[in-house]
């Protein structure tokens, strides 16, 4: 079977996927095959509410994807998505235990040509989870996710807040770019701080399925070996929101430098969004702007923007917290959220954000000192 792009699309918008179980008369399968006896298939032990059936084989057996009629950048975003997906699935249907080594031919190299097509590495990130993972309900209806992944309501939800986080940031955005000394950025990112709030119903995600990087990632040291592609195994980070180009431009413009891992996270961002923060970045200082004018106003404005900036982060901690506080307590009292069908074991944090003996201190202290920077920035009296 040739998959082109219309198959992708079907399998984005699950067309084929149920009326392939209707015609079948069978379900989406939950459980791992490989915790079944069976051979590991590309998407079937990740629950995926889309097309997962239409891989409900093991990429060794799937025949070798085709990228060549792929056209435009959305439907090589889209073929991102849903590779990038099936490819997570693959590796972590049993946990961080016994990870695979080797991502299949059949997968690796459709997944590394979208990749190179699109600039993007060959990796869930920030792009394919949030900026490309949603769709209307309807015309008039809300916004619902493309893709999800074992975690319930609650992992869906944390993609579409944070999608609205990026979507309050807009104005900020456009009117940063005008570099516009008078900008509403700080009202923009006020106004994104409720974002955070999981929407009603919905509790804090148990992200049981993070951190799926292979880069400083002790379950798979030496990185992943894409079949057909290179013979030596390559090395990257999983996706965050320390990928989203918003805050990134944000920074630039108020003359916040962070860190070699944030300057790190610029290349996982799609190849325009990184342009714009350099070029952010090569425009003259607007901070040195604010300071020659001698224009006490403008200092205040350009104050006010650093502050929301550092509230922004500040709350952003207190949600880190609460969740690996809750996650922790969650997987020590063997509850698992009611979204989540995959089971007990699921509300385990990842051991990046486990409280192993440091209380997640290194996340901690890496975020108190991002924010603690941009502090720093505030132009003094
Ligand atoms: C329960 C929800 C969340 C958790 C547990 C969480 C966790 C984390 C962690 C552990 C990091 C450290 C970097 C990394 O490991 O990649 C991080 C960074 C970051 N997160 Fe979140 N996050 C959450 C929600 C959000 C949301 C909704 C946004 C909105 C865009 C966001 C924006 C960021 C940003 C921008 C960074 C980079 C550090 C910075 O610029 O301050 N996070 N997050």
């Amino acid at each position: 079977m040739l998959v082109n792009q219309l198959q992708i699309l079907q399998v984005w918008e699950g067309r084929e996927a149920c009326r392939g179980r209707a015609r079948a008369g069978r379900s989406t399968r939950r459980v791992s095959p490989r915790l079944a006896g069976q051979p590991p298939t590309a998407g079937g032990a990740l629950g995926i509410a889309c097309g997962a059936c239409c891989f409900q084989r093991s990429p060794w057996q799937m025949p070798q994807l085709s990228t060549q009629h792929l056209r435009g950048r959305e439907e090589l975003h889209l073929a991102h998505l849903v590779l990038s997906f099936i490819t997570m699935g693959y590796l972590w249907q049993e946990g961080e235990e016994g990870t695979v080594k080797v991502l299949p031919q059949n997968l690796a190299v459709p997944f590394w040509e979208v990749s190179q097509a699109l600039g993007l590495p060959p990796i869930l990130s920030h792009t394919d989870f949030v900026l490309a993972n949603w769709r209307r309900k309807n015309p008039n209806r809300n916004l619902d996710t493309i893709i999800s992944l074992p975690g319930g309501e609650s992992l869906r939800g944390f993609i579409l807040v944070t999608l609205l986080v990026e979507k309050a940031a807009v104005p900020g955005i456009k009117v940063g770019y005008r570099r516009a000394p008078r900008t509403p950025m700080g009202w923009s990112l006020l106004a994104a701080s409720p974002c955070y709030q999981p929407p009603r119903g919905h509790s804090l995600p148990d992200f049981h399925v993070f951190p799926l990087s292979w880069k400083d990632n002790p379950a798979m040291p030496d990185g992943l070996i894409y079949e057909g592609v290179s013979d030596e195994p390559m090395a990257y980070s999983g996706g965050s929101a320390a990928q989203s180009t918003i805050l990134h431009a944000f920074d630039e413009l108020l003359g916040i430098r962070h860190t070699a891992f944030l300057h790190r996270m610029r290349d996982y961002m799609p190849p325009p969004h990184r342009a714009f923060v350099e070029e952010i970045h090569r425009a003259p200082s607007l901070k040195q702007h604010v300071l020659s004018s001698g224009d006490a106003r403008l200092c205040t404005a350009f104050n006010r923007c650093i502050s929301a900036l550092a509230e922004f982060r500040s709350y952003h901690i207190t949600i880190v917290t609460k969740y690996i506080t809750v996650a922790a307590a969650k997987a020590k009292a063997g509850q698992a959220d009611p979204g989540d069908r995959a089971g007990p074991s699921a509300v385990k944090p990842p051991s990046a954000l486990e409280a192993k003996g440091t209380g997640g201190s290194h996340i901690f202290s890496f975020l108190k000192s991002v924010r603690d920077t941009t502090r720093e920035g505030m132009i003094s009296a």
